[in-house]
């Protein structure tokens, strides 16, 4: 059993000579970790620095900027979260956050409309630092290409056609990500929860993270350090691959440690989901695989949704009940009534 964190290259998959032996590997660490470094992923370093560089410049703006584009304007879940005012596992995160998503317009909403369709509009950018708009754009648009890249590739390495999930995505992709800071500890907030332990609710993760380290996976009931290696991203498996894939693939829990005082960590994830009205189909795995499929993880306190924009807003009211007390009042009483 291996407990380390494996290195993939995306390079290998279109390369005929490496093709067999990526899909294999690629489902060996998406099935045994569930977790593993990516290399090949058509992004470069300078724009890897580009970004990092943007994210502390955007945090380093003085507060009053930054709460001019706080997340309680908005709907969408876009926009500013302050320290300690976002929940994981029950216990306050200590980091602050910019949320952006696709940009585009808010839909009408009709009494009858599915609550997640809320969930599409305009992001919330920060008046005084211009630049970093293209700079996400361009993010969004690389690492959603990798995505889609590394979807066919697990369709492929489950046995499937290459576009086997292509219909749950295609012409309307959808993602979110965030620009994250992690403060040191300090005598006030002594805690060693960065991000509590938790899954990712879409397809993918792909996340950037600095050099200061903090990510830890949880492997056979340890907790696995993933430490930065320069130039990759981590990859990890989301809810709705452990869905599809019958438990076949897991979603791995993961959590962020806080930094040591007088440091701090910036990491920018990436979360690749799919259309907010597509269900998630159950893919039909070959006999030697489906004999491993342990169906997916069943957990009271966190139901999987095969319809996405379900399990999307799910996570969403669950981290934001600020904007979720807001904006979706409706929706929480209805499960509160429905409980
Ligand atoms: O910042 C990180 O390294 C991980 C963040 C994370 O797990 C998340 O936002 O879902
Ligand atoms: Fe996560």
């Amino acid at each position: 059993m291996t407990r380390t964190i494996p290195l993939i290259d995306l390079d290998d998959f279109e390369n005929a000579a490496t093709h067999a032996n990526f899909l294999e590997d690629l489902r060996a660490a998406a099935r045994d970790v569930g977790f593993f470094y990516l290399s090949g992923h058509g992004i470069s370093l300078e724009e890897i620095e580009e970004i990092l560089a943007l994210t502390q410049a955007f945090f380093e703006l003085p507060d009053d900027d930054k709460l001019m584009i706080d997340m309680i304007n908005s709907p969408h879940f876009r926009g500013y979260t302050r320290l300690g005012n976002e929940r994981t596992n029950a216990g306050a995160d200590w980091r602050e956050q910019l949320d952006l998503g696709i940009e585009r317009e808010a839909l009408p909403i009709a009494p009858d409309s599915p609550p997640y369709r809320r969930l599409y509009g305009p992001n919330q950018w920060p008046e005084h630092l211009p630049q970093l708009q293209p700079v996400i754009e361009n993010w969004q648009a690389k690492t959603e290409r990798a995505a889609i890249r590394l979807l066919e590739a697990f369709s492929l390495a489950l046995g499937q056609e290459r576009n086997a999930l292509a219909n749950v995505y295609c012409d309307e992709p959808n993602h979110r990500m965030k620009l994250a800071r992690y403060p040191g500890k300090t005598a006030l907030h002594s805690s060693n929860q960065g991000v509590g332990a938790h899954k990712d609710g879409g397809f993918l993760t792909l996340l950037l993270q600095d050099d200061k380290g903090g990510l830890q996976v949880e492997y056979d009931g340890v907790w696995l350090d993933a430490v930065p290696v320069p130039g990759t991203l981590v990859v990890n498996i989301g809810e709705l691959l452990e869905l599809a894939s019958n438990g076949y693939l897991r979603a791995t829990v993961h959590r962020v440690i806080a930094p040591p005082a007088g440091t701090a960590r910036y990491s920018v994830p990436f979360f690749f989901s799919a259309r907010l009205d597509a269900t998630i189909p159950l893919l039909e795995l070959p006999a030697h695989l489906a004999r491993e499929a342990r169906g997916p993880e069943s957990d009271p306190a966190n139901p999987l949704f095969r319809n996405v924009g379900e399990n999307v807003l799910k996570s969403r009211l669950r981290s934001h009940p600020d904007v979720a007390e807001r904006y979706y009042a409706d929706v929480l009483e209805k499960r509160r009534t429905a409980a």
